[in-house]
C-alpha cells in the first residue's frame, strides 16, 4: 500500500460532515472489491442510469437492498443488503461520530468510476430519514466536492479520497450537495484488484 509521507488527518469538512482516512485496512477493501464484482455478476448488473432529462450518468451503478432509480426509491429490493454491510455502516457511524445512533441502513449504491467518470453536484434526498449517509471508497483516488444545502455551486470544499477512507454527512451536513468531479486514473493499487474507482455509500431510506 503506498503511503504518504505523513499520515492524512481526520476532518470535520463541515458540521456533521467527517473525513475519516485510511479507516479500512486493506484486507478489508480486498473484500470488498471483491464483493463488489460478485454483486455485478448477479441478476442486477452495473448500470448507466438514464435521467429523466434522457441524460445518461458516466457513472456505472447497482443496489443492494431497496432499488433506487431517479429520482425515488422503489417498493422492491432487488439484490438483499447483507448483513455484514449493515454492521459495517454502524461501524463507519460509530468511528464518526462517536455512537452508531441506532444506524440501520435499508439500502447501498455501489457505483463504479471508470477513467472518465464523474458525478455532478446533487443531493442525496429521496431518503425520508435524517440517518447520515456513509460512503465507502475503493482503487483509484478521486476529488470529492462537499458543498452547501442551497445549490449546487459555491462555497463547497474539496477533499481527495483515497481507497479505504470513510466519509460520513449527516446532522446539518445530511442534505449538502455533494458530487466527484475528477478520478485520478491508474492510482489505485495494483494489489487490489481493480482499475477504477468503487464507491459505496450506505443510507437509510426511512420508507415503509
Ligand atoms: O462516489 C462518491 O464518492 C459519491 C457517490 C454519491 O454521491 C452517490 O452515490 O450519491
Ligand atoms: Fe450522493
Amino acid at each position: 500500500m503506498s503511503e504518504g509521507l505523513f499520515p492524512r488527518e481526520r476532518v470535520l469538512v463541515a458540521p456533521g460532515a467527517v473525513h475519516v482516512p485510511a479507516w479500512l485496512p486493506f484486507s478489508r477493501q480486498r473484500e470488498l472489491v471483491d464483493a463488489c464484482r460478485e454483486w455485478g455478476r448477479g441478476p442486477f448488473p452495473y448500470r448507466r442510469t438514464v435521467l429523466p432529462g434522457g441524460g445518461v450518468m458516466s457513472v456505472r451503478s447497482l443496489c443492494l437492498g431497496r432499488q433506487w432509480v431517479p429520482y425515488r426509491y422503489l417498493d422492491a429490493v432487488g439484490v438483499p443488503l447483507p448483513g455484514w454491510l449493515v454492521s459495517l455502516g454502524r461501524e463507519a457511524v460509530a468511528e464518526a461520530y462517536g455512537e452508531h445512533g441506532g444506524f440501520a441502513p435499508d439500502t447501498a449504491l455501489v457505483n463504479f468510476y471508470a477513467p472518465e467518470a464523474r458525478m455532478g453536484m446533487h443531493q442525496d434526498r429521496e431518503e425520508r430519514s435524517g440517518a447520515p449517509v456513509v460512503s465507502l471508497s475503493l482503487g483509484d483516488r478521486c476529488v470529492f466536492r462537499f458543498g452547501n444545502e442551497e445549490g449546487r455551486g459555491r462555497p463547497y470544499r474539496d477533499v481527495e479520497l483515497v481507497s479505504g477512507d470513510l466519509f460520513v454527512f449527516g446532522g446539518p451536513s445530511r442534505w449538502a450537495h455533494h458530487g466527484v468531479p475528477r478520478v485520478f486514473p491508474g492510482t489505485a493499487e495494483p494489489a487490489l484488484g481493480l482499475r477504477g474507482r468503487l464507491n459505496i455509500t450506505l443510507r437509510e431510506t426511512g420508507l415503509p
